[in-house]
């Protein structure tokens, strides 16, 4: 998957406008009901609003023109009794809609949510956590008035439409034809305009999304910019972004105004036509007065709903593309998933064994060449090298966060591919150098690691790794509140934090990468005497540059360029005065 940034727009699959409409209108399936109710009162709302000419017409013809006051007053009281039924109804219509729309809404952003959830670092790598945000916020919102108004204006305006014009044409086929003489010009105009609109609404959404990533990252990164003062060039490409969003909404505005000016155009024509043939056949037995008034309401009853229809068009236009990204992202498939028939890893040891493993991100650079070993259960190995090496890359296979593209990972004799992900993960603590915390109390922090852990485990937990001491002198201890990514707490208290959370879920295989970076010597040594304790018999893989952390390592991997180039004891490779060495005396000076 190529990486995507707020720089680049992203790239979509273009998919046909009816299937995603089609897949949209599927969600209102689980709602019958209120779609059924919510039609059968638009069909008693088309029908007042149909009869209401013919009353006018029955009026001028029947009862005005026979002075019959009595009998007018009668219909007038029939069409008013009518006509606050049907408002009362609209009333009930839009409070049902909204709330169907909504409740739709909260599905399709669960579904999204649930499935991004299941994605791998491929797709997690590939794109800006704000583009996602988008997604998930902007494009669903989008979906709202389109799914409502699908049922309270496409079917009912289009019922509508059809039964004007049978009307029309029964009444009057002349005075219909010359009323509907433009919609032809109408249909061609509106067809071009749609093809253009569409590809700039696409256009404006991938520019929203662009404007969101640079915020969400630049808001992430706010220390730094502030502290290299860059305020000023963030805010350049700030307006840039600002100015690409305005101008691909003007853009995309611009066509859509295009939209009511045809219809009003296509409208006067008809309008002008009706009356000026209406007005020529005049006093011929088919063309009463009565008629041509009718006909005056139904030119506007069949040009409303087309000018509705096409602000439905003009709308769904504008946010199709929004369910377009939406559904892109739910059509996303993990590449890394459990296999058919796959069964859970059965509790482990913490045997690792890694067989000609070959690996790279995209598919083209090696990451890591031909690489093997096996680390028994309890051996802590520590991994050590330059930086991008391949040392965090081989710890992410072993949980299996990328598949390998040659060779096998194997624990406990399972290939990691073979087994269910969330049997093996489970068994194994993964703790990186960006401890990631959540807003939330420092016990919702910890419990991440074993939700059902009790007070007891915690708090054990806590003080194996010495993240006890500093969590008592909160000012509600376990209960405290934490800001987002634990803010409020230095650094070091953050890692121990995240031992904590590790630590409760007594893993059997532990991966520290660069874990202990930000503690200080004195802390790091507590935490040291805390892992060995808890970790007794736990299969342990430390990468670290400090190398002052991993001298009780049974086994060190020197890696360089992909390839383990150096192993054995620590002594041993001192010894040996290779690689190793020369990285000790490097970092100790001596
Ligand atoms: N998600 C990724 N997508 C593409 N390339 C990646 C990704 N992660 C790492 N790489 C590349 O893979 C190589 C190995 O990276 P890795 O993180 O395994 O190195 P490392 O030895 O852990 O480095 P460090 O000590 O600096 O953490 C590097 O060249 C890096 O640029």
């Amino acid at each position: 998957m190529p990486i995507n940034s707020f720089k680049d727009d992203e790239q979509t699959i273009e998919v046909s406008k009816l299937k995603t409409l089609r897949r949209l209108l599927s969600y209102l399936l689980t709602y019958k009901k209120e779609i059924l109710a919510v039609l059968a009162i638009m069909a008693f709302c088309v029908f007042v609003s149909l009869l209401n000419p013919l009353i006018m017409e029955s009026a001028v013809d029947d009862y005005i023109s026979k002075g019959d006051v009595i009998g007018l007053f009668k219909l007038i009281g029939f069409a008013l009794s009518l006509n606050i039924l049907m408002v009362i109804g609209i009333k009930i219509r839009m409070y049902v809609m909204a709330r169907v729309c909504n409740n739709i809404l909260v599905t399709i952003r669960q579904d999204l949510y649930s499935h991004i959830q299941t994605l791998d670092f491929h797709f997690f790598d590939s794109r800006p956590t704000g583009k996602i945000l988008a997604r998930i916020i902007g494009d669903i919102n989008s979906l709202k008035d389109v799914l409502s108004n699908c049922v309270t204006t496409l079917i009912p305006d289009f019922i509508t439409i059809c039964a004007v014009v049978i009307i029309m044409f029964i009444k009057n086929p002349v005075l219909a034809a010359a009323s509907l003489i433009s919609t032809p010009l109408m249909a061609i105009c509106l067809f071009l305009i749609q093809v253009y609109s569409h590809k700039r609404w696409q256009i404006f959404r991938k520019k929203s999304s662009n404007l969101n990533a640079f915020v969400h990252e630049d808001f992430s990164g706010i220390r730094i910019i502030q502290s290299f003062t860059a305020e000023e060039e963030t805010k350049q490409t700030f307006r840039g972004l600002v100015k690409e969003h305005r101008d691909s909404f003007i853009s995309a505005i611009r066509l859509n105004d295009a939209f009511g000016s045809v219809i009003d155009f296509c409208w006067g024509i008809g309008t002008v036509m009706l009356y000026y043939t209406g007005i020529m056949i005049l006093g011929t037995d088919k063309v009463s007065v009565g008629i041509l008034i009718a006909f005056g309401t139904y030119i506007s009853m069949f040009w409303h709903p087309i000018m509705n229809l096409s602000n439905f068009y003009t709308q769904l236009i504008t946010n199709i593309s929004g369910a377009e990204r939406v559904f892109e992202i739910m059509d996303t498939e993990a590449e890394i998933t459990d296999a058919d028939m796959v069964t859970d890893i059965p509790s482990i040891e913490g045997k690792v064994c890694f067989e000609h493993v070959t690996f790279s991100y995209a598919g083209t650079t090696k990451v890591l060449d031909d690489v093997s070993f096996t680390v028994e259960p309890g051996e802590t190995i520590a991994l050590v090298g330059p930086t991008g090496a391949g040392k965090t890359t081989i710890v992410n296979l072993i949980s299996r966060f990328y598949d390998v593209q040659q060779g096998n990972v194997y624990v406990d004799g399972f290939d990691v591919k073979t087994v269910s992900i969330e049997s093996l993960r489970k068994q194994m603590g993964i703790m990186t150098q960006d401890n990631f915390l959540f807003s939330g109390t420092v016990k919702d922090n910890i419990l991440y690691g074993k939700l059902d852990a009790s007070d007891e485990e915690i708090v054990t937990a806590a003080k194996a790794v010495h993240a006890d001491s500093f969590i008592s002198k909160m000012e509600k201890g376990y209960d405290s509140a934490l800001s987002e990514r634990g803010g409020s707490l230095s650094g070091g208290q953050k890692q121990l934090l995240a031992f904590a959370r590790t630590m409760v879920s007594m893993p059997k295989i532990l991966i520290l990468d660069e874990a202990t970076s930000s503690i200080d010597t004195q802390t790091e040594l507590l935490v040291q005497a805390g892992i060995e304790s808890l970790l007794k018999g736990r299969t342990s893989f430390v990468v670290a540059h400090r190398l002052s952390t991993i001298q009780k390592a049974d086994r060190i991997f020197y890696i360089d360029n992909g390839r383990i180039i150096e192993e054995g004891s620590p002594a041993d490779l001192m010894e040996k005065r290779g690689f190793y060495y020369n990285l000790y005396m490097s970092q100790f000076h001596f």
